[in-house]
């Protein structure tokens, strides 16, 4: 059993609103990778990241996404970092799922993290953090996505009712 699709996308893109939003229409559980990283190591995300540094919790963020990938029937959504680990990527493309791609420009992304306190990344300079993430992070984005859905100027609900459209399409294709 597979998740019925994966949100990606940059810290701020929505992935955790509009997939709960997402959930909700489908009539599906809703799981966050953040989440699930925090319920096996018992502590934050922020706190994994002070006490192990990001390799420590790269290492437990993998672990949770290919248990999810492999037992989870409902709408996933991945930290923004998750795609850096390779073995996620490979995971992703074996499980054969929809992977939705939530994109917003900088400066609405700036505007959602707000001072960027409970995102370790992006602590300091949210949006200089933010421009650079993007620039390493969307080739690897793209290369996953099997679609992709510009939020600024949506709700969240108008972005998960976007995204429960093209999934339709798609499984009637
Ligand atoms: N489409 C939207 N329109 C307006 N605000 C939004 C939208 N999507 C999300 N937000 C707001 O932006 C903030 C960040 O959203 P969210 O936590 O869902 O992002 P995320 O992609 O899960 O980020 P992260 O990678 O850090 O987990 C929240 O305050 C949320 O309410
Ligand atoms: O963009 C990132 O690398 C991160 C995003 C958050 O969802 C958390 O997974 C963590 O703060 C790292
Ligand atoms: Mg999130």
């Amino acid at each position: 059993m597979t998740p019925r699709a994966v949100l990606v996308g940059l810290p701020g893109a929505g992935k955790s609103t509009s997939g709960r939003r997402l959930a909700k229409i489908l009539g599906l559980p809703f799981a966050d990778s953040d989440d699930l990283v925090e319920a096996a190591a018992g502590r934050s995300v922020a706190a994994v990241f002070a006490d192990s540094g990001e390799p420590g919790f790269r290492e437990v963020e993998a672990a949770a996404i290919a248990s999810a990938l492999s037992d989870f029937d409902g709408v996933l959504a991945l930290g923004g970092g998750a795609l850096s680990t390779a073995a996620t990527r490979d995971a992703l493309a074996t499980a054969g799922v929809p992977v939705v791609l939530l994109r917003a420009t900088l400066h609405t992304l700036t505007a959602r993290v707000g001072d960027g306190r409970t995102r370790p990344l992006l602590a300091a300079d949210p949006p200089g953090r933010l421009g650079a993430l993007a620039a390493e992070r969307d080739p690897v984005y793209r290369a996953v996505a099997t679609m992709t859905i510009d939020t600024d100027g949506r709700t969240p609900g108008q972005v998960a009712a976007t995204v429960a459209a093209r999934l339709h399409e798609r499984s009637r294709a």
